[in-house]
């Protein structure tokens, strides 16, 4: 581990440096790697692992979408694709991918291929902190670790694909045989992360759901509305409306902001707006706390897992989702990143 300062707070994480791929294929020698669900997370951790050298399987449903996408990614029905219950019953490392509602349905049949020894790994909290609502005990006698990757399952294929990282949390919450921890970062690094920064299951799930709902997704998207429908209301045009409020932040100023920090990109504006952006963000982060806390409030209460867990068990939960996901993409805001979209240089 390496100990490192994070703005005065000394914290140990793992880097590729400490923990090489060599050793992390060592670990998990044995292991047979069963990947069960093919949606976001498991087409980018099987593989990344399988380019990595793991001896990794995948458990899907067979007939749908993910099925298709795990055979046109090259895993072969009977050899290294197989359905639920068979590939629950070969691997000895057991990745609960499905989405968290899905994972309670399929915990019965889960815990009954969870023998002595075997390792359940989740990318989530959710299942364990809220054992009450999902019902997912592990047994005793296996090892329960997570390794999250902080970001869409899609950059981590993306990144790994070129010579690069996401970063991940890992946390072990439980130790049978003595080598839970070892072999959880083992999985960190054979997924493709980064560097690796220790958690436990309650605070990645506290935190994680916040992010997403907060600056990662939700609030950006509040703000976003927000600004725009100003700018609309005095007259702006939508292009304007669009570049002022969305495109120049992720295509200019953002990646700037990644690699440079907050204060290089105030420094590194006119002074004009150096000056507004500097008199500014203290009233942004007044008038949006009051929300922050509100959320965290019901993160913490377990209210957000139960409105996750009931709404994503409707049996109409992909209806209503389209409509929802209709009600953005044809918004005025989203209609006009459409056609700004396709006028990048890139995109001809
Ligand atoms: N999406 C991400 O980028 C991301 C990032 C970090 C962590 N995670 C975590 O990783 C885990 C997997 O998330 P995901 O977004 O990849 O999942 P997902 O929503 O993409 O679903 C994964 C798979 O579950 C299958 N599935 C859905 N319902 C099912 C059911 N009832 N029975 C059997 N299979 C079913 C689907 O076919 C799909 O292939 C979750 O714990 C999530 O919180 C996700
Ligand atoms: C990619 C995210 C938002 O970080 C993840 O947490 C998820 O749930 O999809
Ligand atoms: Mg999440
Ligand atoms: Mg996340």
């Amino acid at each position: 581990m390496a100990k490192l300062n994070f703005g005065g707070v000394e914290e140990e994480v793992v880097t590729r440096e400490e923990f090489p791929l060599e050793k992390a294929r060592e670990v998990l020698s044995t292991e047979t790697i069963a990947v069960i669900g093919y949606g976001v997370q498991g087409p980018g951790q099987s593989l990344n692992m399988r380019d990595n050298g793991f001896n990794v399987i995948v458990g899907q449903r067979k007939g749908g979408k993910s099925w298709d996408k795990a055979i046109a990614d090259g895993w072969v029905p009977g050899e290294t694709l197989f359905e639920l219950e068979e590939a629950l019953a070969k691997g000895t490392i057991i990745c609960y991918l499905l989405s968290d509602a899905a994972q309670i349905e399929l915990w019965p049949t889960v815990k009954a291929n969870l023998t002595a020894g075997k390792s359940l790994y989740f990318s989530h909290g959710f299942g364990v902190t809220y054992k009450d609502q999902t019902g997912i005990v592990p047994p005793a006698d296996v090892d329960v670790y997570l390794v999250a990757p902080k970001g869409s399952g899609t950059s981590l294929r993306r990144l790994f694909v070129e010579g690069k990282g996401l970063n991940s949390s890992f946390a072990v919450f439980q130790d049978a045989t003595g080598k839970a921890r070892e072999k959880c970062i083992a999985m960190g690094i054979g997924v493709g992360s980064g560097y690796l920064f220790e958690t436990d299951f309650y605070r990645e799930v506290t935190s994680d759901l916040t992010g997403e709902r907060g600056t990662l997704m939700g609030a950006i998207q509040g703000i976003f509305a927000a600004q725009y429908e100003v700018l609309r209301s005095n007259g702006h045009t939508p292009s304007e409306a669009f570049n002022e409020t969305v495109e120049e932040l992720t295509q200019s100023l953002m990646p700037l902001v990644a690699e440079n920090g907050m204060d290089w990109m105030y420094a590194n504006c006119s002074t004009t707006a150096q000056r507004g952006a500097l008199d500014w963000w203290k009233p942004f982060r007044d008038a949006t706390k009051p929300v922050f806390e509100q959320l965290y409030n019901s993160v913490k209460s377990g209210e957000q897992a139960t409105i996750s867990i009931t709404r994503n068990s409707q049996p109409d939960y992909r209806v209503k989702l389209e409509e929802e996901l209709a009600e953005l993409r044809e918004s005025e805001i989203w209609q006009a990143g459409a056609t700004v979209r396709s006028l990048r240089p890139e995109r001809g």
